[in-house]
């Protein structure tokens, strides 16, 4: 481990979506928005390319070892070449063959934090389908990094992630994530919820400092069933995972009706709220703040966060994407690395 403070690792993400584009951005924005140092893992010739392609002046200098980052920083965005090159990295078009380089950039990047080189990973988004057609086996960064944390000293196998999604506003947490919709009253399980609240809980008065944090949990149903009458999940399931949380000295209520949980009034009363599905929690999140609002993964041995979009494929070359929200994912990880 290094003395002082560490520029944080960012993964380049998919070559062909906004990533690449947003970490020139942010890097020109660095002092403006008062930015950590961070340098990029990923394919210097490439991140050249595409950030002249989209009409960024940002000098790039390759870098050995993430030490020198932090010197560099005010002069140039340090690029701290990955085990393997970007191939084709066409704005707008993925490229199966270019899954190698992003999956090797996540890798590395968690690597770096494992030696102890660097505080934490930013990752700017992947296109999930296209590492998938080229045989990625996780859903999403989220459950990759789950399996890359077993490489972590002292870290009990399996590690279970959790992604909050959070805004000034709102922080919210899907129990079930990247899965049919028609698969959630089947995974939905009174452990699972059991499992997520603690990890939320934890991680929140460890990490944000949040003493005794109160969660709010959503229903299944409308109206949370009804009583019954429309579905029977919250009686069965998740009123039973509230009781035991409660047990555990956990401040959890509801299970609450869905759509009277995200005005600013309920929102008053909770720190964070477990939703059910992916979209019952990221919607209310991209519409309070798509631009700020930020990915964070929980129960990591490390610290990840990332902007809450995706790669905006038809944006990507043009330069015209707004870097907001991976500046908020570079300020959120400074915040809970120190
Ligand atoms: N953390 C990650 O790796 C994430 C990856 N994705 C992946 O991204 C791909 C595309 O997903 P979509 O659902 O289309 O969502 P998206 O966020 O890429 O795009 C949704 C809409 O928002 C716009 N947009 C997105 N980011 C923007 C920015 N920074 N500035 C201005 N406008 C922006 C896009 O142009 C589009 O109109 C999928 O493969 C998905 O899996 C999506 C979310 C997170
Ligand atoms: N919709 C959020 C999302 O897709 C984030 O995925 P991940 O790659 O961060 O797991």
């Amino acid at each position: 481990m290094n003395g002082g403070p560490q520029a944080l690792a960012v993964t380049q993400g998919e070559p062909a979506g906004i990533g690449p584009e947003l970490i020139g951005m942010a890097w020109q924005a660095r002092a403006e928005a008062r930015l950590p140092s961070f340098f990029c893992v990923g394919d210097v010739a490439f991140l050249e390319r595409r950030l002249a392609e989209a009409g960024l002046a940002v000098p790039l200098r390759e870098i050995s070892r993430p030490s020198t980052a932090g010197a560099v920083f005010q002069e140039a965005l340090p690029v701290l070449p990955a085990r393997e090159s970007i191939v084709s990295g066409i704005a707008g078009k993925p490229s199966p063959a270019d899954a190698g380089g992003v999956i090797a950039s996540i890798t590395d990047a968690v690597e770096l934090v494992r030696l102890g080189e660097a505080p934490g990973v930013v990752t700017p988004p992947i296109q999930k389908d296209n590492l998938y057609a080229a045989g990625f086996g996780f859903p999403g960064h989220t459950e990759f990094l789950g399996d890359l944390s077993s490489r972590f000293e002292g870290v009990a196998a399996p590690v279970r992630p959790v992604m909050m999604l959070a805004c000034d506003e709102l922080r919210a947490v899907p129990v079930t994530i990247h899965v049919p919709l028609r698969a959630v009253p089947e995974l939905l399980t009174k452990a699972l919820i059991v499992e997520t609240a603690v990890i939320v809980a934890r991680d929140l008065e460890a990490r944000f400092g949040i003493a005794d944090p109160r969660l709010a949990v959503a229903g299944l149903n409308p109206h949370a069933g009804e009583g019954g009458a429309i579905g029977r999940e919250e009686i069965e399931i998740i009123l039973p995972a509230i009781e035991e949380l409660r047990g555990m000295g956990i401040r959890a209520t509801g299970p609450h009706p869905g759509d009277t949980l995200f005005h600013p009034a309920a929102r008053a009363e909770y720190d964070a709220v477990l939703t059910m599905y992916h979209d019952q929690g990221l919607i209310p999140v991209k519409t309070l703040a798509f631009d700020r609002g930020v990915n964070v993964t929980l129960g990591l041995p490390f610290v990840r966060t990332s902007p809450d979009h995706g790669t905006a494929l038809s944006l990507a070359g043009k330069g015209t994407a707004s870097p907001t929200s991976l500046i908020e994912a570079l300020r959120l990880a400074d915040r809970l690395t120190r």
